[in-house]
Parts: C-alpha cells; structure tokens; sequence
C-alpha cells in the first residue's frame, strides 16, 4: 500500500516543495519502505515543461508522489519499479514496448492504454462514440457535426459532397490527429469548386456557427474542468453568397484563445449545463476506455441546448487547466488506493 499519511513520516520528503527535481530522488527498496507513488512517464519535452511545472511537482512531492523520466533507451521492466505509467509519445515501436509491458506489470496502471489512444488518432473514429450515444436529455442535445471522409482524390470531392448533401461552409480536417503540426492544419472551404483544392486524406465537417466561443471540457477521471476559448466567427449568408475559397486557418482556440474573462453575450458564454456535460464525460470515459482527454464542444448558434463534439485530444495541455494541480495529484492517489482495495478485497 502507499498512502499519502505514510509518506508524510517519511524525513526526506517531509518539508515544502523541495528545490531538487524529481527524478534526482532515490527509488528502489528504500520506496517500498516510504511507500511512495512512483509515476513515471514519457512525454516530449514540451509536455514535460507544460505540464510538469514545479508547483505541481512539490505540491505532488508533498503527497507523496514521485514522479521519474522513463528513459527510452532501456528496457521498461528494468526502470522504476512503477505504481503509474504517464505517456503522450507516438510511434508503433512505443506503442507495443508499452502493450507488452501492460501484459507483463498487471500491478502497474498505463494511463491510458495505447489501442484506447490509437482511436483518438483518426478524426473519424474520434467522434464515432459521440455518434453512437446520442445523447439527449432535458439538460440539452450532444451530437457531432455531419462529415465526410476523404481518403483520396481531391478531384471527386465536390461530388462526394453533394451526393452526402453536407452544407457548405465546410471544415476541412486531416484525418489523421496524431499531434503532428500538419495535423492541426485545418481550413475553411466555401464553395464547391474550391473543394478540388484540399489534400487528402482528411474529413470533411460541416461548420457550425457558435458565436465564436467554445468550451473546453477536461478530463482526469472522474475529475470535468470547463473554459471558454474564443474560436471561429459565425459566418453569414451573406458571406457565404459572396466568398469563395479554401482558407487556412491558425490554431484560433489555443490557451492565448482564453475567453473566460471576456465580455460577451451571455447566450453564448453561458456553459453548458454541468448534469449533461457530467453524463457526457462518464459515458466517454466508459466506451473510449480513457482517463486523461478533453474535449472541444460548442453550441449552436441561437439554440439554448444543442452542443456539437468537434475535437477530442488525448492527455491534452492539462497545465492550462485551472486547479490542475490538485485535481491531478487526487487523481493519481486514487488510482494507488483503488488498486490497494481490489486486492485487499
Ligand atoms: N465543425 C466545426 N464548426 C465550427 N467550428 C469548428 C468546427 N470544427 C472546428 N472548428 C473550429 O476549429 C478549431 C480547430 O478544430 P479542431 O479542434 O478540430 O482542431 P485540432 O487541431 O484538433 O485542435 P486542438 O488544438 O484542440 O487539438 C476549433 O477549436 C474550432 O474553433
Ligand atoms: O500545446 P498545448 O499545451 O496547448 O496542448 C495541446 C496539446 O499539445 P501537447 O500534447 O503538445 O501539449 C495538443 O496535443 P496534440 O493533439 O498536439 O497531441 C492537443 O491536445 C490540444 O488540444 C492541447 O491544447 P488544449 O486543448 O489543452 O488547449
Ligand atoms: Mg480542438
Ligand atoms: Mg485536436
């Protein structure tokens, strides 16, 4: 067992967020003695400054947990022992490297599984649970934009369109999501024969106007934090009679997007009801088999309650989402004793 009121008695540990790292602590026999969390995890660079800040590392430390910088270049079973797993890293040598580690460390929760991952990577298969639960109740209606898939032939596009009746304008996604930069390059297409221009393979989605603002829905376990980011205008009748073209468009809801502090009309700012987003978020966790993803959901422009899915991301900038800190340590302490009671029991 290790629990947080253990570590506490342990002297080198004890006092307020410690200046070293991490990853300079000892692990081995003396962290079965101090029952420490041991988490390691494997994430770039960028994740590791965004998310491994170091108040959240001291105020993790305080709790007793650890977290160590799986080196690549060993063998898994070699490092840690580990209680936790953290990892946001691609590649399908990565993938079975951790597959067989889940098949060989039963003990060890890899948050989340790679396969679980592997369907956030494709923005088809992305939304399909979303799709599937249809979620409608008296709190408001969740679906996901109509969309099209496009594997090749830029040529056939407009064609496909038609035939699939989607309504112009249209998002126009790389299918695959697998956190390169070329997958988050999306444009907006306003005509049909501008189409011909895209570059498959992508999906094709219908735009649907939000007032410019949509919510960002966190995640970790059973833990749901929201934000407004700002995002795409509407676009008008009128501009959609008058434009033509494919235009790119930049990453317009990134965290500089914040639009909780902005003044906008309430209609639009108000948040989606917690209740739906609450049913939403367990029903995902359930059929997508993950604990760490959030979600982009908007609501249709001049209705109270109809919100669309547009995006999922797995183990998204969680460093921007407020609180993280200690939503994020309860989390993984729950994790240890949940396992702690399963086996006791
Ligand atoms: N169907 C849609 N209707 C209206 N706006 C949309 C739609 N799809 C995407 N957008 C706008 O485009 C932005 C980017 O789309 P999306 O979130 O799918 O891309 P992404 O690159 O996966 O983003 P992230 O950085 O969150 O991973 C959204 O944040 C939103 O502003
Ligand atoms: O870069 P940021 O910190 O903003 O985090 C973004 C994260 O990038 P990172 O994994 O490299 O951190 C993205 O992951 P990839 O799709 O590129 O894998 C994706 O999840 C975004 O939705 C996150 O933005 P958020 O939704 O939280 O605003
Ligand atoms: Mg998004
Ligand atoms: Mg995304």
């Amino acid at each position: 067992m290790r629990l947080e009121e253990e570590f506490s008695h342990c002297d080198h540990y004890d006092q307020e967020e410690q200046p070293e790292t991490m990853s300079q602590c000892s692990i081995g026999p003396l962290q079965q003695q101090q029952k420490i969390v041991v988490v390691g995890y494997a994430l770039t660079s960028k994740k590791i400054k965004s998310f491994l800040q170091p108040k959240f590392e001291g105020l993790a430390r305080n709790k007793g947990i650890l977290f160590v910088a799986i080196d690549q270049n060993r063998p898994l079973s070699d490092q840690g022992p580990f209680d936790i797993v953290l990892h946001k890293l691609t590649g399908k040598e990565w993938r079975q490297i951790l597959e067989d580690y889940r098949q060989t460390h039963p003990e060890v929760t890899v948050l989340d599984p790679p396969d679980a991952i592997q369907h956030l990577h494709n923005r088809q298969s992305m939304l399909q649970c979303v799709a599937d639960m249809n979620l409608s109740n008296s709190y408001g209606k969740v679906g996901v934009p109509r969309q099209l898939v496009i594997k090749k032939d830029a040529s056939s596009i407009a064609d496909a369109v038609n035939k699939a009746g989607l309504i112009l304008p249209l998002v126009a996604k790389p299918l695959v999501a697998d956190g390169s930069a070329k997958s988050h390059e999306l444009s907006l297409a306003y005509d049909q024969y501008s189409l011909q221009k895209l570059e498959p393979p992508l999906v094709l989605q219908e735009f649907v106007n939000h007032g410019g603002v949509l919510f960002k829905v966190y995640i970790v376990g059973e833990a749901i934090k929201v934000v407004r980011r700002f995002s795409l205008p509407d676009v008008t009748k009128r501009e959609l009679s008058k434009v033509k073209g494919v235009f790119r468009f930049p990453r317009v809801s990134c965290a500089a997007a914040s639009a909780d502090d902005a003044d906008l009309d309430p209609r639009v700012a108000e948040l989606p009801p917690r209740p739906l987003l609450e049913r939403l978020a367990k029903e995902l966790r359930w059929r997508l088999g993950l604990r760490l993803f959030n979600l982009d959901i908007i609501r249709e422009h001049g209705t109270r309650d109809h919100f669309y899915v547009i995006d999922i991301n797995y183990f998204p900038g969680y460093g921007k989402m407020p609180g993280y800190e200690h939503i994020f340590t309860d989390f993984l302490l729950s994790l240890v004793q949940s396992r702690y009671k399963k086996r006791s029991s």
